[in-house]
């Protein structure tokens, strides 16, 4: 199995279409998506607003029914999976998104610690010592016991990055995690990203409007009018 994850693409998507509402109000918005992307690759897709971006994260998170094509991810088909197999298959993604979700009336590390509960196998010592870990890892040592309320933007984001990876997800999905960021705490947060997914071996697809930081991709693909147009290796720019 796991030699098998390795070779094999962790998301790996063929011919995916997808629509929403019944009848006459049916809209297709995702068209014949083709996208194949392996174990510790970054990828970034940009886009239009309403191109269908998000769509395709949802269906990739296991957070919406993919129903018609191919949607395999870790080697798991989602397309028509019962909910039960959705829930499981969410377990393994770390979520960022553009509102970092904190909730407020949890410290830092009761934030992060979330992050833990849901798999149920950490012991509350051990979940409070993972989080201050990464905490320290974002740069957040002098924080752990902060509410959110309290934190800068790009420290609530860095948070949000610490919650996401603490359990060391296969996979992680960001919607827009510098929107609401400066560019400097933008940038930030995005290399700690990079740098914790590529220590942790994690895949990246993370879906931006924010020009100044595509570099950190291996890769970028375009969406337009629900079609990937562009699915081709970066060049890297210096
Ligand atoms: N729950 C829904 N019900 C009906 N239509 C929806 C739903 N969610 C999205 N859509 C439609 O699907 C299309 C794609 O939306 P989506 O949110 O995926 O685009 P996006 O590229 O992520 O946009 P943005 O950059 O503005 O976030 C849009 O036309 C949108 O109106």
């Amino acid at each position: 199995m796991e030699n098998n994850q390795n070779i094999t693409p962790v998301i790996d998507i063929h011919n995916l279409d997808h629509s929403f509402g019944q009848g006459e109000l049916r809209k297709q918005v995702l068209f014949d998506i083709n996208l194949e992307i392996n174990r510790g690759e970054i990828v970034l897709m940009t886009g239009p607003s309403g191109s269908g971006k998000t769509t395709l994260l949802t269906l990739v998170s296991g957070l919406r029914s993919p129903q018609s094509g191919s949607c395999k991810i870790l080697g798991k088909e989602l397309c028509g999976a019962s909910s039960a197999k959705l829930v499981q298959a969410r377990r393994n993604n770390g979520y960022i998104f553009q509102a970092h979700n904190l909730h407020h009336s949890l410290t830092a590390s009761q934030n992060v610690q979330m992050g833990l509960e849901v798999h149920g196998k950490y012991s509350q010592r051990e979940m409070r010592d993972r989080a201050i870990a990464i905490l320290e890892e974002v740069g957040l040592a002098d924080r752990v016991d902060y509410y959110p309320d309290s934190l800068s933007g790009g420290q609530k984001q860095r948070i949000a990055i610490a919650r996401a990876l603490v359990a060391h997800p296969a996979i992680v999905l960001a919607d827009e995690p510098t929107a609401a960021l400066d560019s400097k705490s933008g940038r930030d947060v995005v290399n700690i990203m990079q740098r914790l997914a590529k220590e942790q071996g994690s895949t990246i697809l993370l879906v931006t409007h924010d020009d100044r930081i595509l570099d950190i991709a291996d890769r970028i693909v375009h969406m337009e009018d629900g079609k990937l147009v562009n699915n081709s290796v970066k060049q890297k720019v210096f």
